[in-house]
């Protein structure tokens, strides 16, 4: 099925049409991209913008209208009255989302005026945030009670088809109001980038319109949606992730193959590694780019005078060292995955001796209010100890902590990098 999209163009590649383009493809359908107007923007800022003449939206709606099955069409920045006419015209008996915007999440105007967008709202499912929905009702918003109140004004008095309005800028909690009934869609702040959450929200609310489900189911789906594109966002790119999905099992199923691969050859250590391993066990994670943490369930064991993985890789199987490695890569980001063994003075020696940088953390140096929290051991510990080289370190030691066992962290940019240096480490 194929989605219409007419909307504007973000220079910096976090809002507008490519932020819609991405959202419809993740989603699985395909997008058809009408532009409307170019904008000169990055995430902190708006310069300004050029609406293209109406005849040029009109022509490149007519080029996609006859031979493709359009399943629903969003409608984003519209730049001027002219374009909202000629938008309404060629979009005639689609089932329309429209996205009312009227300012950038920086302040800057991106229409003419708001009548311009009132254009079209007739049979449109309109999502505006809180400051568009007072524009559009005139009623000032400050509750969900009076998110419902001004949903069921815009409904009524200009006759949309449904109204959304979003709680990005209030609560979190979004509001549907459809054919006389109201709905509400709990949320909670997300932490990361929410530039183009909008545009991402409104896309995704017309591709599950496309897929057939009914408008509520929508609006939840939408909303989850672009929860994990504000959770999976790039520091990068200061603005949502609508690949997020993807990327994130793309990198699941990397991280889970990597992790395997390693060890696999760690076994070939076996004999050798066997004296290393801590009472605890040994257990061996990986974290992705996004932060998920894959280890060996039930850890690696000693076995005979080898030793053995007694599950399989798996996310989230290690709370230690998922702490561990998080807390690293807050400072490191570069470092991927971390191994623990048994301390022993002669491992730390080695691990100097071959060049390692060496850091280690002392519990009784530990302040009593991360003690008494308990959790927060391990973080602190990281953070003590790379705090105390300054450097990225390699290997951190401890000589009793998690079980009061003395243990001995490897980190490592890739799970083959701890491998390399477990080897190095154990041999005679
Ligand atoms: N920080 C956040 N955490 C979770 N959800 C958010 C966050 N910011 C916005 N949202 C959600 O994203 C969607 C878009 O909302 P909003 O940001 O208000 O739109 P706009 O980009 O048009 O201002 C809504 O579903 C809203 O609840
Ligand atoms: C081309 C274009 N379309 C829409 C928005 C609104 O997105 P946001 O509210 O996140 O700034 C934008 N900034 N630019």
């Amino acid at each position: 099925m194929a989605v219409l999209i007419v909307a504007g163009l973000d220079t910096g590649g976090g809002a507008g049409l490519k932020a819609d383009i991405e959202t419809v493809s993740a989603l699985g359908e395909h997008p058809l991209p009408v532009l409307t107007s170019v904008t000169y923007q990055n995430p902190s800022e708006v310069r300004g913008y050029h609406t293209l003449p109406p005849e040029v939206v009109r022509e490149q709606i007519r080029a996609v209208r006859g031979s493709f099955k359009i399943g629903a069409v969003k409608i984003g920045m519209l730049g001027s009255r002219e374009i909202a006419e000629a938008v309404k015209q060629e979009t005639e008996g689609l089932t329309r989302v429209l996205d009312p915007v009227m300012e950038s999440s920086t302040g800057a105007k991106l229409v003419d005026s708001v009548e311009s967008v009132k254009v079209l709202i007739l049979g449109s499912i309109v999502t505006p945030n809180v400051p568009e929905a007072e524009a559009l009702s005139g009623l000032k918003i400050r509750s969900i009670e009076e998110m419902k109140e001004a949903a069921k004004v815009i409904a009524e008095e200009l006759g949309a088809e449904a109204v959304v309005i979003k709680g990005g800028h209030l609560s979190y909690t979004d509001v549907l109001y459809w054919k006389g009934k109201l709905y509400e869609f709990p949320g909670e702040r997300v932490e990361g980038f929410t530039h183009g959450t909008g545009c991402v929200f409104s896309s995704a609310l017309a591709v599950f319109l496309a897929k057939g489900f009914e408008l509520p189911e929508t609006v939840e789906r939408a909303k989850r949606f672009v929860e994990g594109s504000i959770r999976f966002s790039k520091a990068e790119a200061r603005a949502v992730n609508p690949l997020w999905e993807l990327e994130r099992d793309a990198h699941r199923w990397r991280a889970k193959g990597e992790l395997e691969e390693a060890v696999k050859e760690l076994m070939e250590l076996g004999e050798k590694l066997n004296p290393h391993v801590p009472e605890v066990g040994t257990n061996f994670a990986l974290a992705t780019p996004f932060s998920e943490v894959f280890a060996v369930k039930g850890r690696i064991v000693r076995y005979g005078g080898t030793i053995k993985p007694v599950g399989p890789v798996e996310f989230n199987a290690s709370d230690h060292l998922r702490r561990a490695l998080l807390k690293m890569r807050e400072f490191y980001p570069e470092v991927r995955a971390v191994l623990n063994l048994r301390y022993s003075e002669e491992l730390v020696e080695k691990a100097k001796k071959l060049g390692l940088v060496v850091s280690f953390y002392d519990r009784r140096e530990e302040p009593e209010d991360v003690k008494r929290a308990e959790k927060g051991t391990m973080e602190w510990g990281i953070e003590s100890a790379v705090k105390r080289v300054g450097k990225r370190p390699d290997l951190i030691y401890h000589l009793g902590d998690w079980g009061k066992e003395p243990m001995v962290l490897i980190f490592g940019r890739s799970a083959m990098e701890v491998v390399e240096r477990v080897r190095a480490l154990s041999s005679r």
